[in-house]
C-alpha cells in the first residue's frame, strides 16, 4: 500500500523540473488564497494493479486503493479540510474514493457532482492493455508519447475492440456525451478540452461564492487541470505523474492564480516514491 504516514502533514515538493514555478511555489506557498481547493486522483485501480490503460473502462478499486481512499481520508480529517462541495466523474474508482473520503473525514452530506468531464482521458485501442506488454511490443519511447505526451493520441478504440460495446453503450452515457462528440481516443490536449469547460462554468462559479471545493477524479484528467492552474508548458506536463489516492490542495487568489500550489497531504518521500512508481509503469521490465 502506498501509505500515509501516521504523522501527517503537508509536504510541498517539485514534482516538475521547473525551477521558476518551485521557486514561485516555495515563496508563495507563505501566502494565503482566497480561494482553496483539494484533488485527488482515485486509490490504486485494479487495473493500476494490472498494470493495464484503464481510461474509461470502470475499474473497481483494489484491496489496496480502498484502504489508500480510507488514508486519503484520514488525512483530510488531520489537516481539518472542510468542503462545501464536490466533483468527481461517472466512474465507480473515483466515486468510492470520493464517498470514502467524505465518509471518514465526517462531511458525507454534502452535494457531490458527477460529470463525465471528469472521466480520465479515453485511452481509444490501448484500453486494456499491459503497460509493460505494451513497451516490450512498442518501445517505452513509443509508450511514453501515447501516455504522456501532449496531443499526441493513442489509437482509437474500433467497433471490434473488446471494451467497445462496454463503454459506448453505457447507460451512464445515453444523455452525454453526445454521440458526434463521444470520444474513441484522447490525447492530455483533448482531455482538456472537454474538462476545462467544467472547471469554468461550474467549479469557478461555485470558488467564487465562496465555496471550499473537492474533486476526487482521475491521474490524466487532473493532469489537466493542474497545467491549467500551474500554467505549464506542453513540456512540463509530460514530467508530471499523479500518484493514486493522496490528496493535494490549491489555494488560488483573486485571479484564480495558485499562492500554493499542489501541496500533498502525506510526507515527502511517500508521495516521491509514488509518483516514481506512476512514471515506471510504462516500462518494459
Ligand atoms: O485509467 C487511467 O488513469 P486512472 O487510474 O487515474 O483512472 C490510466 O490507465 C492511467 O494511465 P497512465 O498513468 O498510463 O496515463
Amino acid at each position: 500500500m502506498v501509505g500515509l504516514s501516521s504523522t501527517l502533514f503537508l509536504s510541498h515538493i517539485s514534482v516538475r523540473g521547473n525551477i521558476g514555478a518551485a521557486c514561485r511555489r516555495l515563496f508563495t506557498a507563505k501566502m494565503a488564497g482566497k480561494y482553496k481547493i483539494v484533488m485527488v486522483r482515485h486509490g490504486e485501480s485494479e487495473w493500476n494493479l494490472k498494470n493495464q490503460f484503464c481510461g474509461w473502462f470502470d475499474s473497481d478499486l483494489s484491496e489496496n486503493g480502498k484502504k489508500e481512499a480510507e488514508a486519503a481520508g484520514e488525512a483530510v480529517k488531520a489537516a481539518g479540510l472542510k468542503f462545501d462541495v464536490a466533483h468527481t466523474s461517472v466512474l465507480k474508482r473515483a466515486q468510492i474514493t470520493l464517498n470514502t473520503i467524505l465518509t471518514k473525514s465526517g462531511q458525507s452530506d454534502i452535494p457531490v457532482f458527477k460529470t463525465w468531464r471528469l472521466n480520465e482521458r479515453h485511452y481509444g485501442g490501448l484500453t486494456g492493455l499491459n503497460k509493460a506488454e505494451t513497451a516490450a511490443k512498442y518501445g517505452e519511447e513509443q509508450v511514453k508519447i501515447w501516455r504522456r505526451s501532449f496531443d499526441t493520441p493513442p489509437p482509437p478504440m474500433e467497433p471490434g475492440h473488446p471494451y467497445y460495446d462496454a463503454i459506448v453503450n453505457d447507460p451512464r452515457y445515453a444523455n452525454e456525451p453526445k454521440k458526434d462528440e463521444f470520444p474513441m481516443f484522447e490525447s492530455l490536449k483533448l482531455t482538456i478540452e472537454r474538462t476545462l469547460p467544467y472547471w469554468n462554468d461550474v467549479i469557478i462559479p461555485q470558488l467564487k461564492e465562496g465555496k471550499t471545493v473537492m474533486i476526487a477524479a482521475h491521474g490524466n484528467s487532473l493532469r489537466g487541470i493542474v497545467k491549467h492552474l500551474d500554467n505549464m508548458s506542453e513540456d512540463a506536463i509530460m514530467g508530471l505523474n499523479l500518484p493514486t489516492g493522496i490528496p493535494f490542495v490549491y489555494e488560488l487568489d483573486e485571479n484564480f492564480k495558485p499562492v500554493v500550489s499542489m501541496k500533498f497531504l502525506g510526507d515527502e518521500e511517500t508521495v516521491k516514491k509514488a509518483i516514481e512508481a506512476v512514471a515506471a509503469q510504462g516500462k518494459a521490465k
